[in-house]
């Protein structure tokens, strides 16, 4: 079966040849759509890939009942709504690395550009003038340049400004004194760097926290002539107050790549002189639109090649290395979650996942959602994955707890899952044994050593002689083959365990029919 790859944003031929090359894949090339249209076209698509254009709203997420994976071929991912995407169990990848140095080069260029009122000129020239009075610029040279977010665009901003002979001075909430000195450059609050800086660079996300960022107060702040580059995203700074800063003479001048609304034919600022800009081409170049569509493609390939994917956006990215640690126990993860949930009837509130020995020096969060993807299953099917799984965890107001031990006893890596409703708390373990494989060890209080594989069934007992063989009777008069058994007890005559595995799945006629048995309290059919 091929998936459908509908990319609705002017990619890379270069870039998208890994799509074209895969077997399993068919590509759609529909740019400029509209909306309707749109709507139209995602019903079909598996994947979904864009740039900055194409506006992937709730709706649009919504219509597309088969996609399952959502590539943005650049950074920005403020066109994507990621939070519906997370809910519909859609992964959002990106590539953050391919369009750094252009997006860089871009602004430095805008700030040059800026600085010596090059736009202007050339206009003026073109307009068949020779004005060398009014074109006067300012030197770059022992200016400052604020650099607000100095993330990979921002700090390759502030390297080039060095060069240009510029004093620096960032902002950002992941930046220390000690990374700022290593780099060269001042260091300080936001209100530090609008107070200081000659030339004014932003470059964080557009976010809830960003949008405005420069607004009437921000502006206020500022030196009298500051000057502002926006090479970001449009809504980091308030139009309308950049507007009111330029007309009173504080700002005295602006290069804006980025806008509140794109595309646009009309804008207000650029009926103001000390305004130039570009629609939007930080990342135009031949060198980023390869590379951020290979990124892209590559990463849709892993996915539906069951890959793990290099640039996810709505889950944690993990490294090669603790990957290689984790991976294994993947599918132990989720057996675990689908073994407790079929022990239970009740509604889950809480659930537990403890990692003890080597693996809790990982990150294990994959493991956890696995976990939780597994108890999950038995109500949701394939509508809970990796991606949603914490999402609905939470929706269905189950608490998701992770512990980690790195000292355990007898095995090297345990996972114990506990859960908790309104009527028993119940736990399962399982290790993976070296050559092997996965083994479920406790169930309960009780020690097992069974394959969480295939069909199981878990009956408590009385520990009484005869239980055992009644239910062996039963289930040969029903024709249903055990495979393997075992039996735990906490007492002699006390409560007892079975945990049998056998060829087919039970019935739920047989199954009230092991209940009956005398001796026998509670049977679960459990398939894994
Ligand atoms: N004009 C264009 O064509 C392009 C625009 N972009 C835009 O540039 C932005 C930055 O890209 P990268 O540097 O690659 O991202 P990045 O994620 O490497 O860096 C963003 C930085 O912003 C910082 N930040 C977040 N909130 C902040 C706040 N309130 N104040 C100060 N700093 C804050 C983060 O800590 C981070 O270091 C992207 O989100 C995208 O919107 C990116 C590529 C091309
Ligand atoms: O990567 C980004 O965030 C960009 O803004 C580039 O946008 P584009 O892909 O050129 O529409």
């Amino acid at each position: 079966m091929a998936f459908h790859v509908l990319i609705t944003d002017p990619l890379s031929e270069e870039g998208i040849q890994p799509l074209r090359q895969a077997e399993n894949l068919e590509i759609t090339i529909v740019t400029d759509l509209s909306k309707e249209a749109l709507l139209q076209e995602v019903k079909y698509a598996d994947a979904l890939l864009v740039r900055s254009q194409t506006q992937v709203s709730r709706d649009v997420i919504e219509a597309a009942s088969n996609l399952k994976i959502i590539g943005r071929a650049g950074v920005g991912v403020d066109n994507i709504d990621v939070e519906a995407a997370t809910e519909h169990g859609i992964i959002v990848v990106n590539a953050p690395d391919g369009n750094t140095n252009s997006a860089a080069e871009h602004t430095i260029a805008m700030l040059t550009a800026l600085a010596r009122k090059i736009p202007q000129a050339f206009n003026s020239l073109k307009m068949g003038r020779w004005d060398r009075k009014t074109y006067i610029g300012v030197e770059l040279k022992n200016k400052t340049l604020g650099v607000i977010g100095l993330g990979r665009i921002g700090a390759e901003v502030a390297a080039r400004a060095k060069g240009q002979r510029m004093n620096v001075i960032a902002y950002d909430p992941f930046l220390t004194e000690e990374k700022a000195q290593k780099m060269g450059i001042g260091f300080g609050t936001v209100d530090d760097v609008l107070k200081v800086a000659d030339f004014i660079t932003v470059h964080t996300p557009l976010m809830k926290e960003t949008r405005h960022l420069l607004n009437e107060e921000a502006f206020a702040k500022m030196k009298d002539g500051v000057q502002i580059i926006n090479c970001a995203r449009g809504g980091i700074i308030d139009e309308e107050a950049l507007y009111d800063a330029i007309q009173s003479g504080k700002v005295a001048g602006a290069a804006l790549d980025v806008f509140e609304t794109e595309p646009f034919v009309d804008h207000p600022l650029l009926t103001l002189p000390q305004v130039i800009a570009t629609p939007h081409l930080g990342a135009s170049t031949v060198e980023a639109q390869e590379s951020v569509a290979v990124d892209v493609s590559m990463d849709v390939v892993s996915f539906f090649n069951g890959e793990a994917v290099r640039n996810p956006v709505n889950l944690p990215s993990v490294s090669k290395e603790v990957l290689a640690k984790i991976a294994p126990f993947f599918t132990l993860a989720e057996k675990l979650g689908a073994f407790l949930s079929r022990l239970t009837d009740d509604v889950i509130e809480e659930v537990t996942i403890k990692y003890t020995g080597e693996l809790a020096n990982y990150d294990v969060r994959a493991l956890t959602r696995n976990t939780v993807k597994g108890l999950l299953k038995r109500n949701l099917g394939s509508h809970v994955n990796d991606v949603n799984a914490k999402f609905l965890a939470e929706r269905f107001d189950i608490k998701v707890n992770e512990h980690k031990t790195t000292t355990g006893k007898g095995f090297l890596n345990l996972i114990t899952v506990e859960i908790v409703t309104a009527n028993a708390i119940h736990h399962v373990s399982g290790t993976l044994l070296n050559g092997f494989g996965a083994r479920i060890v406790k169930v309960d209080d009780y020690a097992v050593d069974v394959i969480p594989e295939g069909h199981l069934l878990f009956i408590k007992h009385k520990d009484q002689p005869g239980a055992i063989g009644r239910v062996g009777t039963l289930l040969a008069e029903k024709n249903i083959n055990i495979a393997t058994m075992q039996v735990g007890r906490s007492t002699i005559g006390g409560n007892a365990i079975m945990m049998l595995t056998v060829d087919n799945h039970v019935e739920q006629a047989e199954l009230a029919s092991l209940t009956e048995l005398v001796d026998i309290y509670e049977v679960k059919a459990i398939d894994l």
